[in-house]
């Protein structure tokens, strides 16, 4: 199979040809860039030096209908509101890694990211695809919204407490912390070496946009969940997520039931791993993998719980996700170019 990647020169589109050009059923990645074009893809990443042979060409919508069978968009927002809807004449299968598609509310995207979303019918024909939650549709679209790296972390860590009522919905406190791959390959002063060196800074203070991104996937589990406290950190590390996340419980359960509760619920999800009694995740153990990774436990003197998920952004929160869902759209296992260990340390 011929998969095509646009925004190729990125952290996201790196980390996708990282992973598709050793599947199994990827004959050809063909990389596509919106600045550069005939220059050799190693010229973007000297680490390729050899490894890849391949040349940036230029995104030209009727060539890629030609020549590929799913197109990744590792771009920024508002790059696929333009792209997606042109592709839906054809066969072409889209795995957008941007927010664009992912707000079912067309308002709520443009209060949330400040700028125009796609058209409605677009939007109804796009799939959320958080295979642990989303199997079935996800097996059967053409237009997938690959989620955001926090709502990745944040949905898993929550969804068994928030389906099965464990927890009051109202109470829900996520305190997050990223690495600095997540804003991207370009400079800024935010993610510069001496603003995060030996620092840890809040940002977006309750005007995160991937706040409504967990709202929605949450209240399709429990339509009572109305809003969520969600804030994020920038940590001096270079990858990984880790979501942690509080909330009080509506009954006197012990963290024996819950983790029982955690380990039925993911049960069929070989990328979640429930981590043991006391055992809590950290996020160098899922670096590189597309492994989340869970810790939870009650604390029975304020009756609250303290949940720990951790991904790595670029693969469970950006192109392992979207290679996940590539596998389900096309018919391939699952766990297919995908099930492999950590880097350690
Ligand atoms: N980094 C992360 O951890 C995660 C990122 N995401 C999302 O994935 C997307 C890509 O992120 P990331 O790889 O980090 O970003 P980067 O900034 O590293 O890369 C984005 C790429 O998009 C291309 N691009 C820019 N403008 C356009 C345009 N107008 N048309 C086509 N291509 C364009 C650029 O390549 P060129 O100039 O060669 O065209 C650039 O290399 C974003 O929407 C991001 O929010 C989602 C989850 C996690
Ligand atoms: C460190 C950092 O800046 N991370 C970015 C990740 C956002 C992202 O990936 O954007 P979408 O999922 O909305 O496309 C942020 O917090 O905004």
């Amino acid at each position: 199979m011929k998969v095509g990647i646009v925004g190729a020169t990125g952290y996201g589109g790196v980390e996708l040809y990282r992973i598709l050009s050793n599947h199994p059923h990827v004959d050809e990645c063909i990389m596509y860039s919106s600045s550069e074009m005939d220059v050799p893809y190693s010229n973007s990443f000297p680490h390729l030096s050899d490894l890849s042979t391949h040349t940036l060409n230029k995104i030209d919508v009727e060539e890629i209908k030609k020549n590929v069978s799913v197109l990744f968009l590792a771009t920024p927002p508002g790059v696929s509101r333009i792209l997606s809807p042109q592709f839906l004449d054809s066969d072409v299968k889209i795995i957008d890694l941007s927010g664009d598609l992912r707000l079912k509310n067309k308002g709520e995207y443009e209060e949330w990211y400040k700028r125009p979303c796609v058209d409605e019918d677009v939007l109804e024909k796009a799939v959320y695809g958080l295979s642990e939650l989303n199997k079935a549709e996800i097996t059967k679209t053409n237009l997938l919204a690959n989620p955001g790296c926090f709502p990745t972390a944040t949905i898993l860590g929550l969804a068994p407490v928030v389906e099965k009522k464990f927890v009051h919905e109202q109470s829900i406190i996520v305190d997050a912390k990223t690495g600095v791959s997540g804003a991207g390959r370009n400079a800024s002063q935010a993610t510069h070496f001496s603003e995060t060196n030996e620092n840890i800074k809040i940002y977006k203070v309750h005007e995160h946009q991937h706040i409504p991104e967990i709202e929605q996937a949450l209240r399709s589990l429990n339509e009572a969940i109305t809003c969520i406290s969600f804030n994020t950190h920038l940590v001096p590390m270079t990858r990984g997520i880790m979501a942690t996340i509080y909330a009080s419980l509506t009954d006197t359960y012990s963290t024996e039931e819950i983790l029982d509760l955690y380990k039925d619920y993911y049960a069929n999800s070989p990328f979640v791993r429930i981590r043991k009694q006391n055992e809590f995740p950290s996020t160098k153990e899922v670096y590189g993998s597309n492994f989340c990774d869970i810790g939870v436990k009650v604390d029975e003197r304020t009756g609250r719980i303290t949940i720990v998920a951790v991904i790595d952004n670029l693969v469970k929160g950006a192109a392992g996700q979207a290679v996940q869902n590539f596998n389900l759209m096309n018919g391939f296992e699952e766990k297919t170019g995908l099930y492999f260990a950590p880097i350690y340390p």
